[in-house]
């Protein structure tokens, strides 16, 4: 019975972080974060691109679909930095569990109840990171702290899915599964 919740999608099992993994995941953000204006950016097409339902939260690039024309919404670009700027906040309070906490209840309140976003989304956004890392910084992003950091987004989605059930949310459509 217990080896079934071992199975199924990685992104959606909370395994705490080793301390080594949490080492890992600081350095190689520290790498990440010196580009953090162009990462941003290029996760944030990517996932709009990819995943074209994701921009209907959006109200300044709902209707666009040219890579290069999303790359230079002012509306996305300021997203991306709040993204990047909360990942940040994040990583270098792994330490601080109730830190972590607060920020993601923080994030998840705000999507939850104001942006109304399918939590499904954060669980998509966490796969195009994962796969923008891995492209972007393949020195750094190893197989093995791709599992770290697949652990510490387990744990965001996790959290940001219990803030979403605690302010009642409902889902609106099945369309995004
Ligand atoms: C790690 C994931 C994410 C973080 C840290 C994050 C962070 C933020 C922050 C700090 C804000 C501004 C403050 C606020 O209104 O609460 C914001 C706004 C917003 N977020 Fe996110 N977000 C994330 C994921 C997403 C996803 C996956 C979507 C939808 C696909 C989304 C849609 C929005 C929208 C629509 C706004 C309002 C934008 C505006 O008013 O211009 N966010 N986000």
């Amino acid at each position: 019975m217990e080896r079934m919740q071992e199975e199924g999608d990685p992104l959606e099992r909370p395994i705490p972080l080793t301390d080594k993994e949490r080492l890992m995941v600081q350095d190689s953000w520290a790498k990440v974060y010196q580009n953090r204006d162009d990462v941003g950016v290029a996760i944030l097409v990517r996932l709009f691109v990819n995943f074209p339902s994701s921009k209907q939260f959006f109200s300044q690039f709902k209707n666009i679909e040219e890579p290069e024309e999303l790359e230079r919404s002012s509306q996305l670009r300021k997203h991306a930095g709040r993204v990047m700027s909360a990942l940040n906040t994040l990583v270098e309070s792994l330490d601080n569990s109730d830190k972590v906490a607060s920020v993601l209840r923080l994030v998840g309140k705000a999507h939850a109840v104001r942006h109304k976003v399918e939590p499904v989304y954060f669980k998509i956004l966490s796969g195009v990171i994962l796969e923008v890392l891995g492209e972007e910084f393949p020195a750094v992003v190893t197989p093995e702290v791709a599992v770290a950091w697949t652990k510490l987004f387990a744990t965001i989605y996790c959290s940001i899915t219990a803030v979403y059930e605690e302010v009642g949310w409902t889902k609106l459509s099945t369309s995004t599964g």
